[in-house]
This record gives C-alpha cells, sequence and structure tokens, in this order.
C-alpha cells in the first residue's frame, strides 16, 4: 500500500513536534547541589475500581463453529485404560493434599551381589566397512582417514562360581576327559576302579582321596555299567566331604586391636599380591589396616606394598633393603595400636634358597611381636601356588613347623591342570583354607567355598 505523499509529510511533522516537546523536559535537578526533593506522583487513578470483565461469554458465530466445534469436556470413556481411581484413593489426595507414600517403605529384595549380576552390554556399532581402491582409469586416488578401531565392548562380568569354574577348567576338563574313556560301555570292574585311582592320583588329590572316592563308586555299583554323570556327580560329592571342613572364614579378633595376620610362603606364591588384595577387602569393610613391607630382602616387594597402601588408604611401615624384619615387625606393631588399626598385615620374604635363615628369621619375628602382645601373630597365614602341585604339600609341611601356619590362601587357581592338590592338602593338612586366588586383580580373590570348587573340578553344574 502506497502512502499518500501529503499525508506522509504530515505524519512526519507530528512526530517531529511530539519529540521536540520531549527534549523540553526539565532535567534542571540533576545539577542542583541541594536535596533532591521528594515529588509526590499522583497515583490515585489506580484506586479506581475497574470494571469487572463480563462473565458471560460471546456465543461463537456460525462460521467459527462450523470451523471449530465446540469440544465436549472429557468423560470416563475417554480415559483409555487407566482404571478410574478408588474413592479411597480420591479421598486421601484430596483431603490436605497429602499422598500415601507409606509403599516407598516397603522392603526392597535384596541387592544382588556385585559379581552375580551381569551388566547389560550395548550393542557395538558395526564399523562401515573400508572402501575399496578406485580403478587406475578413474584417474583418482582416494586418501582416506583410516576407520576409527571399533571400542571394545567391555567383557560381561561374570559370577564368582563362574570364574572359578573357567580357572579350574584345565584340571576338570583332564578329570572329565579320563572319565568317559574310562567308563563308557564298560561294566565296573577291579581294572576299571583301578585305572580311576591312577586317574584321581595324577589329579593331585591325594591317595587317601582317590581310594575313598572308589570304594564309594563300588557301593552297590560293582559289575554294573556307570554313567560319566553319574560318576563326576559323586567325584562332586566325596570332594566336597574333604573340603567343607576346612572352608571356613578368617576370623578376626578385635577384642585384640590390632589382628596381627603375618602372611608366609615361598616367594612367588603370590604373598604381597595377596596382601593387596586382603587389604582392599578389609578396607571397603570399613576396617583400619596398617601393612608391614616385612620382606626386606626384594625392593620390588616394598614398592609393590606401597602401592597396595596407597590403592587402599593404609599406612605402609618399611624400611631400608636389608633391615631387621623383626625389628620392623615390632615397629609396625606399635604404630598399628598408635594409629588405631584394626588389622595389621606382616609381609615375609620367603625365600627357601637359605632355609636356615630363613626360618630363623620368621621364627624371630613370632618371638618379637608375642613380646608385646602374648597372642600376637594371631593368623599365620600361608600362601600356596596351586601351580606347584604336590610341592606345595611339602610347602605347609616346612613353614607349618617353623612358623605356626594356622591358615592358607591358594593362589593361581586360573588356568591350572594341578587344582586338585586343594584337596589333597585339605585332606593331609586339616588347615582353614580362607580365600583362593584366581587371578592378579584386586578383585580375584575370594573366600573358599567348598561346593563350588568340588562342582568345578568334577564339571557338574551347581545345584
Ligand atoms: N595368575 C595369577 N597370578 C597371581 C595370583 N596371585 C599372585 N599372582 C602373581 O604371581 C606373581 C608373584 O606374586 P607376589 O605377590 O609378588 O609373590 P610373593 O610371594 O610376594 O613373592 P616374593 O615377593 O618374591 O616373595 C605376581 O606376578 C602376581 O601378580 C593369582 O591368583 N593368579
Amino acid at each position: 500500500m502506497e502512502l499518500d505523499p501529503a499525508e506522509l509529510e504530515a505524519h512526519r511533522r507530528a512526530a517531529a513536534e511530539d519529540a521536540s516537546e520531549d527534549d523540553d523536559a526539565d532535567f534542571g535537578f540533576l545539577e542542583s547541589d541541594g536535596p533532591i526533593e521528594e515529588t509526590k506522583g499522583d497515583f490515585s487513578f489506580l484506586d479506581e475500581q475497574v470494571a469487572p470483565v463480563e462473565s458471560a461469554t460471546r456465543e461463537p458465530s456460525a462460521a467459527a463453529e462450523a470451523i471449530a466445534p465446540a469440544v465436549e469436556p472429557a468423560s470416563e470413556a475417554d480415559h483409555v485404560g487407566v482404571e478410574p481411581a478408588e474413592l479411597g484413593e480420591e479421598e486421601d489426595l484430596d483431603e490436605g493434599g497429602e499422598a500415601d507414600f507409606s509403599w516407598l517403605d516397603e522392603e526392597l529384595p535384596p541387592e544382588e551381589p556385585e559379581d552375580e549380576r551381569s551388566e547389560p552390554q550395548a550393542p557395538a556399532v558395526p564399523a562401515a566397512p573400508p572402501r575399496a581402491p578406485l580403478p587406475d582409469s578413474t584417474g583418482f586416488r582416494l586418501r582416506e582417514r583410516p576407520p576409527e578401531p571399533a571400542p571394545v565392548a567391555p567383557a560381561p562380568r561374570v559370577s564368582w562360581a563362574e570364574r572359578l569354574r573357567q580357572g579350574l577348567s584345565r584340571s576338570s576338563n583332564q578329570l572329565s576327559g579320563s572319565i568317559t574313556a574310562l567308563f563308557t560301555k564298560r561294566r565296573l570292574d577291579e581294572d576299571t576302579l583301578q585305572d580311576f585311582e591312577d586317574v584321581l592320583i595324577q589329579a593331585d588329590l591325594g591317595v587317601e582321596t582317590a581310594m575313598r572316592i572308589t570304594d564309594r563308586l563300588s557301593e552297590g555299583r560293582f559289575g554294573k555299567e556307570i554313567a560319566g554323570s553319574e560318576v563326576r556327580r559323586i567325584l562332586a560329592e566325596e570332594i566336597e566331604k574333604t573340603l567343607a571342613p576346612v572352608a571356613q572364614p578368617l576370623e578376626l579378633d578385635l577384642e585384640k586391636k590390632p589382628h596381627v595376620i603375618l602372611v608366609v610362603g615361598v616367594n612367588g606364591t603370590g604373598k604381597t599380591t595377596t596382601i593387596g588384595k586382603l587389604t582392599a577387602k578389609l578396607t571397603r569393610a570399613g576396617l583400619k589396616v596398617t601393612l608391614c613391607a616385612g620382606d626386606t630382602f626384594r625392593a620390588a616387594a616394598v614398592e609393590q606394598l606401597k602401592i597396595w597402601g596407597e590403592r587402599t588408604g593404609s599406612e605402609v611401615i618399611a624400611k631400608q633393603i636389608g633391615a631387621d624384619a623383626a625389628g620392623l615387625a615390632f615397629e609396625a606393631y606399635d604404630r598399628a595400636v598408635e594409629n588405631d588399626s584394626d588389622v595389621l598385615i606382616i609381609d615375609t620374604a620367603g625365600r627357601l634358597q637359605n632355609k636356615a635363615e630363613l626360618m630363623a628369621e620368621l621364627e624371630k619375628i613370632n618371638r618379637v611381636l608375642s613380646k608385646r602382645e602374648p597372642d600376637a601373630p594371631h593368623t599365620v597365614l600361608q600362601t600356596l601356588d596351586a601351580t606347584t602341585g604336590q610341592n606345595a604339600l611339602s610347602q605347609v609341611e616346612i613353614f607349618r613347623n617353623v612358623s605356626g601356619v594356622n591358615g592358607l590362601v591358594m593362589t593361581k587357581l586360573d588356568g591350572t591342570a594341578r587344582g586338585g592338590i586343594l584337596v589333597a592338602i585339605a585332606a593331609k593338612h586339616r588347615l582353614p583354607v580362607y580365600f583362593v586366588g584366581v587371578g592378579e586383580g584386586i578383585d580375584d580373590l575370594e573366600p573358599f567355598r567348598a561346593k563350588d570348587f568340588a562342582s568345578a573340578i568334577a564339571g557338574v553344574p551347581l545345584s
């Protein structure tokens, strides 16, 4: 729309007059030195009654009705799939607007232990396939950014029993293979029993346990065919019977704080690593731990212990290499009392090469500690490396005599074919087996459970 030029000029003039009126505003008060006079504006117009808006709304025109017909209020039928509220519930909400949240107090099902859970995995996004090079005839050569390596999906968490089963799979596969070979389509006779006994002895279970298993197998089955699954079931039951009495929790008597755990064992059997894993468990449970780097022969062992101390927030008492281990243990005990530790764990050297010296050192540590607390060390824990097989039996013998071992931890059960040695040790020494290790990680140590171990090694499902 074009405006008439005369009309436009009239608008411009009117606007200029308005602006000049504004320019005439008196801002002189801003420059005066004296106090600013309070000016009272006339706001009386605010008190005037504003006429209420008429409540009746205008009837819509016929044209408007045609375009947008009036909407009916919603009825119950419109609430598809929603149950009408119970009268009582509505009242609950209406009275004082207080909803009933008591259901929040109801007992929740207990949380699954962490290692029983398997975390949901995001499906892996397939990477785009690499483009084929262009033929020379095109006259182009493509240079592309090499494709990003596909993110490695974290391995799903498996339960401890499953990890133990995987760790012992070499031991159990060997046994299972022999059982299948021996018992398939064959009646149970003296020769089969003898062969089976040999298989069990070769699997490091020990003569005593092997004989008990074959005796049990022959009961009522002599001259009959027997399925491999039946043999494995009996094997698992007998192993569990041997192990159940030694599968005990490590009791910490905190009436005699700090509870002193002396860790002994041949070097390389996993003492320092086990101390780290135990400390992690204890500190997670809210107990205060002090560590004593009593393997004063190996700098790496001291460093390793310091790292575990840092990881678990535990004080580490250490001295220079070659220092007297018993003196250090004595100082560590006093420090653990001072810093109000619940548990003091003492690492030791394990050099069997110089047996006399090592034994003298271990004896001295015991002697020195008992000066402070007659019952210390309360626990003498020996670590055993499962891969050493029969040798582990004599290691217990030696350390038991010298340092009064009263509990065992079996390490490196992952990937060994010699896991059966634990059964032989339990049968012979009857010492409590507190924990077993199936790897180098912080969570690769768990309390020893006879049933889990027996079913894993015999290759039967956990009932
Ligand atoms: N696979 C596996 N390795 C383990 C386990 N426990 C310990 N190790 C490894 O075994 C090696 C020896 O462990 P250490 O804790 O240093 O053994 P140590 O008895 O303290 O040895 P010294 O300090 O030499 O006396 C290390 O490489 C550990 O990571 C286990 O349960 N499984």
